[in-house]
């Protein structure tokens, strides 16, 4: 199938980037979110990184301008009813995924594949609540989305080779490299880096370092290109615990038991570099 018209849902980090990738790579995408504002803010980011791009010379500004009007803002699902291809990436909670997935099954056309980003949910379980399962797939960008070459692409128990190869070729238009991966809690991405970041956290809560020592053990020591708690503060600490919690949930192991200090600080409204405050503190 062809794929030109593409709605992401959810303006926040990885939304408002995967929506800047698309319409960069020749795709009309409609951004859709709850609140104008939060579009407001997402096409705002985007504008920023495009001009900065444009600054260094890596994009003309013939192309910025047709990036631009590639995109469009709506808080109504109902406008997915022209797309090809809808990218959901709102919270990464169950209930608010299978809310959406329920509602875009009714509007968007019959032959329209809806993926989600989700970081570590069940694809088979978000696809039920469709009537179009095997046309239901894990789309997962990593962040930031307009640097980061993997896409990990994730079977859910019913979708179809049609679909996998789909959004298989799409993703290379991206200029990005996919990577099939099954329908497990955390898929392979999330079930080796947040047990990591969680040890990291636990490293702080029993007192063995300060998230600086951690961070820079981990940095000088093993090459990574940011700390873990650096790392996890960017993601966010909200999705670092929703992530967790499936880990623990889906697999019943203590292993991937979330560290007390990490649910503290999301109790907190400490949820990282969104919110200006988490293991570090953020201007702005
Ligand atoms: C939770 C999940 O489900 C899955 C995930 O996504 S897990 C997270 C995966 N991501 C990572 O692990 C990221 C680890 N960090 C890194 O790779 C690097 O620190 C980084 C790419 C983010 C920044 O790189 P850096 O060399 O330290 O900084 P910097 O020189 O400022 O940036 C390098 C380039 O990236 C761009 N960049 C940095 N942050 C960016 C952002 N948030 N959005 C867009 N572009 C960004 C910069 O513009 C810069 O490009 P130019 O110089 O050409 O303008
Ligand atoms: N952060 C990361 O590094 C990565 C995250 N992911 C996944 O991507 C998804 C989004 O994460 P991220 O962008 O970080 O989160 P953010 O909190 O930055 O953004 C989520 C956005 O979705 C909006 N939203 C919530 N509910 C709805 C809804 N029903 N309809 C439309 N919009 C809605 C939120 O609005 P409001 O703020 O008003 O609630 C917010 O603007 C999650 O599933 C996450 O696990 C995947 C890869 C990496």
């Amino acid at each position: 199938m062809s794929i030109q018209n593409i709605m992401v849902i959810g303006a926040g980090q990885m939304g408002a980037g995967i929506a800047q990738v698309c319409a960069q790579s020749g795709f009309q995408v409609k951004l859709n979110d709850l609140s104008q504002d939060a579009l407001d803010k997402g096409i705002k980011g985007i504008e920023k990184r495009l001009a900065r791009a444009v600054e260094k010379g890596r994009m003309s500004e013939q192309d910025q301008n047709d990036t631009l009007n590639r995109l469009s803002t709506t808080t109504s699902l109902q406008d997915s009813n022209d797309c090809d291809l809808v990218i959901e990436a709102v919270v990464e909670n169950m209930d608010v995924k299978t809310k959406v997935f329920s509602e875009l099954d009714q509007h968007a056309p019959k032959h329209a594949i809806l993926a989600s980003n989700t970081s570590s949910l069940p694809i088979t379980e978000i696809a039920a609540v469709t009537e179009r399962a095997d046309q239901v797939i894990g789309m997962h960008f990593m962040n930031p989305v307009p640097v980061m070459k993997l896409v990990e692409i994730i079977r859910g128990l019913q979708t179809s080779d049609e679909t996998y190869k789909a959004i298989e070729d799409m993703t290379k238009q991206l200029d990005k490299n996919p990577v099939e991966v099954n329908d497990f809690p955390g898929f392979v991405s999330n079930r080796v880096l947040m047990p990591m970041i969680n040890e990291a956290i636990y490293t702080v809560y029993e007192g063995v370092a300060e998230p600086e020592a951690v961070d820079e053990v981990m940095k000088l020591g093993m090459n990574h290109p940011m700390g873990p708690l650096t790392l996890a503060d960017f993601i966010g600490l909200d999705t670092c615990l929703y992530i967790m919690e499936v880990l623990h949930d889906g697999f019943g192991d203590s292993k991937y038991r979330p560290c007390p200090l990490l649910r503290q600080y999301v109790k907190a409204g400490w949820l990282g570099k969104k919110s200006g405050r988490g293991f570090y503190k953020y201007e702005g």
